[in-house]
């Protein structure tokens, strides 16, 4: 699977930052009931590479389980030792971009102006994260770099909720939009698995 392919798996890709591990198989599963296949556990919590392990196990085969805020090469190879099955950074330097390439995991390096880019397209991305996306312009943003960058696409993440989102979707460049809004603070401490799938499955049906 390239990361095109992964982009096309689901609309949306659940940012998802673990604090518990026990609550963490079934917040993913409801994600994956509403309609979710491809999640991105960030790498900001002691246990989220043990979470990629326990995801792995607990969801269908359907589920890829993924890496996120991989911001070095030392947390690549962990990730990928984990068994992440694809990678996302907030940003590019030239030691992730060499470590990527000699792998073959599906990766979406971040980017956040037309110059980083360039960049990323000289070494071999052409489909990327836009970070943070809403604070740095959104969608006004992508449809700015759709012209001098037809190769490009795009998962933006930043500040995408279920208001905005279409407007994103709605986009020529836009494969999906990565975001956290389905899973929230208050549904996860009450273990609301019931309302995060039917936030699932309210983004899965933003995009036609
Ligand atoms: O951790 C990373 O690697 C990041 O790049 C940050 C996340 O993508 C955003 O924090 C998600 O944004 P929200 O949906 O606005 O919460």
């Amino acid at each position: 699977m390239n990361t095109r392919e992964l982009l096309a798996l689901s609309p949306i890709v659940p940012v998802m930052v673990v604090t518990d591990l026990d609550d963490i198989v079934p917040a993913a599963q409801a994600l994956f009931d509403g309609g979710i296949r491809a999640f991105e556990i960030t790498l900001r919590t002691p246990m989220a590479l043990e979470a990629i392990r326990v995801l792995n196990q607990a969801l269908p085969a359907e589920a890829v389980v993924g890496a996120g805020t991989i911001t070095n090469p030392a947390q690549l190879q962990d990730a990928i030792a984990a068994g992440a099955r694809f990678g996302v950074s907030p940003g590019l330097t030239a030691d992730l971009a060499q470590v990527i390439q000699a792998t073959d995991l599906p990766f979406l390096p971040g980017i956040a102006s037309a110059s980083e880019l360039m960049q990323a397209l000289d070494w071999g991305f052409d489909t990327l994260k836009l970070f943070p996306a809403e604070a740095i312009g959104g969608v006004n943003l992508l449809k700015a770099l759709a012209g001098p960058f037809a190769q490009a696409r795009f998962c933006p993440t930043g500040g995408i909720h279920a208001g905005n989102a279409p407007d994103y979707l709605s986009l020529n460049n836009v494969l999906a939009v990565g975001g956290s809004w389905v899973l929230p603070q208050d549904k996860m401490l009450q273990h609301d698995w019931q309302g995060i799938r039917e936030l699932a499955q309210a983004a899965c049906a933003l995009k036609a």
